[in-house]
């Protein structure tokens, strides 16, 4: 296992496009180490959310293999990934994806039912721990953008995940709130020893992060300062 968290390699991804092929992802590696937290930067359409499903194992690759852990998740079926996802990975998404029906409080405590985990006190220590401590009870329409996306925080960590997944976090937050979810985030995750993939296109996001890479032409090159978007 050693120092490695999350080793992908020669990934790629086909998707048809008006009768013609299209590869999204094309021969792409990244090895990420434990407690690492690095920021996939790409333009709209250069293919981050849809790495992002392949190393949830939400989607399978055309070609190549993901690994967590040790774990050759692209070589698992699908019951067996979705265990695997639901104790070892939290997700943070662009519209926070709250359950309107669940109160904060249940919203919150859903990973650790998916689980079979006692609540233990965690949900209230969650909701603290990202300013909400007063808000158990009120239903996710009831609270602001900034606001819903600190549930989404608590309930992407409550399971403590060795992986978490954030995917545009701030994208629907105005600068100054986004500043700050993105700050309680990445302090979070680094409280909890969680490793941080952070898909962003905005280079003030992603300089966040430990490392930078970027996703040009179905791969990942480190940094791309130089590159023309
Ligand atoms: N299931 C699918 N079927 C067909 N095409 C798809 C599918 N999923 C993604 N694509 C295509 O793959 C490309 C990459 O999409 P993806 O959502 O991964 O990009 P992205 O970098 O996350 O973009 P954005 O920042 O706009 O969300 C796009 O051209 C998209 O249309």
């Amino acid at each position: 296992m050693g120092d490695t968290l999350l080793e992908v390699r020669g990934l790629g991804r086909r998707f048809e496009e008006g009768g013609r092929t299209r590869a999204v992802l094309d021969g792409l590696d990244l090895d990420v180490r434990h407690g690492e937290c690095v920021a996939l930067l790409g333009r709209s359409g250069s293919g981050k959310s849809t790495l992002l499903n392949l190393i949830s194992g939400i989607d399978l690759p055309d070609e190549g293999t993901v690994a967590l852990d040790g774990v050759p998740l692209t070589a698992l079926d699908e019951r067996e990934r979705t265990l695997f996802r639901r104790r070892h990975i939290g997700f943070v998404y662009q519209f926070f994806h709250l359950i309107p029906t669940l109160t904060v409080e249940e919203n919150v405590r859903l990973p650790l039912e998916l689980n079979g985990e006692p609540d233990g006190g965690r949900v209230s220590g969650w909701l603290e721990a990202v300013g909400l401590g007063d808000r158990l009870a009120s239903f996710p329409d009831r609270l602001s953008a900034g606001e819903q996306q600190r549930v989404a925080i608590a309930r992407a960590l409550i399971h403590k995940p060795g992986l978490l997944l954030a995917d545009e976090p701030t994208g629907n937050l105005d600068a100054e709130t986004g500043r700050r979810v993105l700050a309680l985030l990445t302090g979070l995750a680094r409280r909890e020893g969680a490793t941080l993939l952070l898909a962003t296109h905005s280079k003030q996001v992603a300089e966040s992060a430990d490392r930078v890479l970027t996703l040009d032409r179905g791969r990942l090159v480190e940094r791309g300062e130089d590159l023309a978007w």
